[in-house]
């Protein structure tokens, strides 16, 4: 906690109100801003005919082809938002339990991070590791007799993680919460010649009913079976996500995450005080659809889009992924 020192001589020698009185003073002593630099565009890539389609749970949100990730790629350099993070709608056939479609080189998301390269090489592309778009069950992970396998499914991220570096990833975002992942990706990055490649740890991910519209978007909803809960975290825990943040950062994370963002920003203060490093917070598609969902039905302003992504600079953020990007880039050049 920082200690407030005395801050104010006795009314009304002080008066707090003098410095708020005009937009051009309020600007003058803001402690935090929100830049467009501050923002991570995450986006929902689909190759299945008819699947580019608006998903319902995310009011504004559409899925889009490899041509539509290549156009938002040029619309976010064109907007100044220096990273976007791809995941898959994986067609169904592909599912499997052995999840191999994963690792496949060809596979939707390597040849997206290939086409928006050679079209838009300026952006930053961040990656999802994870099973779940790949696996029957809807799991992060491989699944036997019902139980969630680690070193299993660690070997098949490590797989994955190679895929999307030699496709020409910028930014390898493991999501899984499987232990010993980190490293892992690591060691095999440095011998294949990936030494570059940056690693955003989603570190302290919670086991959250705010994912739900993200299933929906990948496709996982109908397929899990059971939850999350024996690897993502317990939403009562803090020591255990700083516990978490300091081995990801051990094992080699460049940047590390906190999700989901708004119900969480107590744990994103303690990550940035704790350990100074890039720290990053995901405004899940359930804060999404919330938001997007009242300002639709006139129950909200816009303005609290802006609001909610200060909010996580406030806290320590460095920077936020955010369905809203595209939007509050707009907002925010509007207003320059
Ligand atoms: N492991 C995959 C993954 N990567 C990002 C999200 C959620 C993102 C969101 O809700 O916007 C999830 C879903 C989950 O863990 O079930």
């Amino acid at each position: 906690m920082t200690r407030i020192p005395r801050a104010y001589a006795p009314f009304p020698l002080s008066r707090p109100r003098r410095t708020r009185r005009t937009a051009a003073l309020r600007d003058l002593i803001a402690e935090t801003r929100l830049g467009v630099n501050d923002l991570i565009w995450p986006i929902f890539v689909t190759d299945v005919p008819g699947a580019d389609a608006p998903v319902a749970s995310m009011p504004g949100v559409t899925r889009v082809t490899i041509d539509g990730a290549v156009r938002a790629a040029a619309e976010a350099a064109e907007l100044g938002i220096p990273a976007l993070c791809l995941f898959p709608y994986t067609d169904p056939a592909l599912r499997t339990e052995g999840c191999e479609e994963a690792w496949n080189p060809d596979n939707l998301i390597n040849r997206t991070i290939r086409a928006i390269k050679a079209e838009v090489p300026d952006i930053a592309v961040m990656t999802d590791i994870a099973l779940d778009p790949y696996n029957a069950n809807g799991h992060d992970g491989l699944v036997r007799d019902g139980v969630i396998l680690n070193d299993e499914t660690v070997e098949a991220l490590v797989r994955m993680a190679l895929a999307q570096a030699e496709s020409g990833a910028d930014i390898l975002g493991p999501s899984d919460m499987m232990d010993g992942r980190i490293g892992a990706i690591r060691r095999a990055l440095e011998s294949a010649g990936h030494q570059d490649v940056a690693i955003l740890s989603y570190a302290a991910k919670y086991a959250s009913a705010f994912y739900g519209p993200f299933r929906d978007a990948v496709g996982a909803s109908g397929r899990l079976v059971g939850d999350k809960k024996t690897y993502q975290m317990d939403p009562a825990n803090r020591d255990e996500a700083l516990r978490l943040v300091a081995r990801d950062i051990d094992e080699g994370a460049d940047m590390v995450m906190v999700k989901p963002g708004m119900p969480y920003l107590d744990i994103c203060r303690a990550v940035k005080e704790a350990f100074g490093v890039p720290t990053f917070a995901y405004q899940v598609s359930g804060e999404y659809a919330m938001i997007s969902g009242a300002i639709a039905n006139g129950w909200l302003r816009d303005e609290v889009i802006l609001e909610s992504l200060l909010a996580f600079r406030r806290a320590g953020c460095d920077g936020i992924l955010t369905y809203f990007a595209p939007r509050v880039a707009r907002i925010l050049a509007e207003r320059a």
